[in-house]
């Protein structure tokens, strides 16, 4: 699987509400770029329109792959909320995008995925009975289970506890190796372990941030690290300011 760059060139708008734009952001083919921002700045509605699921907002522009192919049926999206269909169990909830394309569920994979989220225990459960981050991790395990070489993550770590957060940085890290992921995220400390770009979106436009250096996910305790996270909330508490 190739996974292609993309690139997002234009501006959008709610009616004659202005969302976001123009601007031109570049997704790194097998790389993760991690984009933030302020609340309300169009991240998501960035996110859904590269997804081609929005179809509400207006986008005056061009969104363009690496290799030229389309991106239909090369693009899974984590959303924001987990979406999970409150009827069905969580291991038939991970098994839903296959479902709905009519293919054979791979249930060994699924169970497989869900061991690896730490929900082995749950798979039988209905969402309700779930905690938010045991919801999170069915929909990251459901993301995980889509197996496409582009995939667009919606703060998919936000529900969960420090430990739990950092596990999980490292699973999507691993499953997602050569795959071009773009993620938005509010924490400073999960761009800067996650990202090989780091982007801020601000009512002017898009800001690059120099990643830290090494390898990720760098370790939660590296010194340039931290240091990054730390010059990446003062930047977004100024453009705040
Ligand atoms: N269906 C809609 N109709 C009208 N305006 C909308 C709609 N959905 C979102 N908006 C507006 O578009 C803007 C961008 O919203 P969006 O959810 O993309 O922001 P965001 O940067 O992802 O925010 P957050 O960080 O809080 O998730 C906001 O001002 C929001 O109020």
């Amino acid at each position: 699987m190739t996974a292609p760059g993309l690139t997002l060139s234009g501006s959008a708008s709610f009616g004659e509400t202005p969302v976001f734009g123009p601007l031109t952001l570049n997704v790194p083919a097998g790389q993760w770029t991690c984009l933030l921002g302020p609340s309300g700045v169009g991240k998501t509605t960035l996110l859904r329109l590269v997804a081609g699921l929005d179809d509400l907002t207006h986008f005056d522009g061009t969104i363009t792959t690496s290799d030229g192919a389309p991106l239909r049926g090369r693009i899974a999206l984590m959303a924001q909320s987990d979406l999970l269909m409150p009827w069905l169990s969580v291991l038939e909830n991970t098994l839903l995008g296959a479902r709905l394309r009519g293919e054979t569920p791979d249930r060994d994979r699924a169970r497989d995925v869900l061991a690896r989220v730490g929900l082995t225990d749950h798979q039988g459960k209905r969402p309700g009975a779930l905690s938010g981050g045991q919801r999170q991790r069915v929909a990251l395990a459901r993301t995980l289970m889509e197996d496409r070489p582009v995939v667009l993550l919606d703060e998919p770590f936000s529900a969960l506890d420090a430990r739990t957060r950092a596990d999980m940085q490292n699973l999507a890290c691993e499953l997602l190796t050569g795959r071009t992921v773009l993620m938005v995220t509010h924490d400073p400390g999960e761009a800067a372990r996650l990202g090989h770009r780091i982007t801020i979106m601000e009512t002017g436009g898009l800001s690059p941030v120099t990643p830290p250096p090494g390898p990720a996910p760098r370790p939660v305790d590296d010194p340039a690290t931290l240091q990054a996270q730390a010059a990446l909330l003062n930047r977004l508490r100024d453009s705040a300011a």
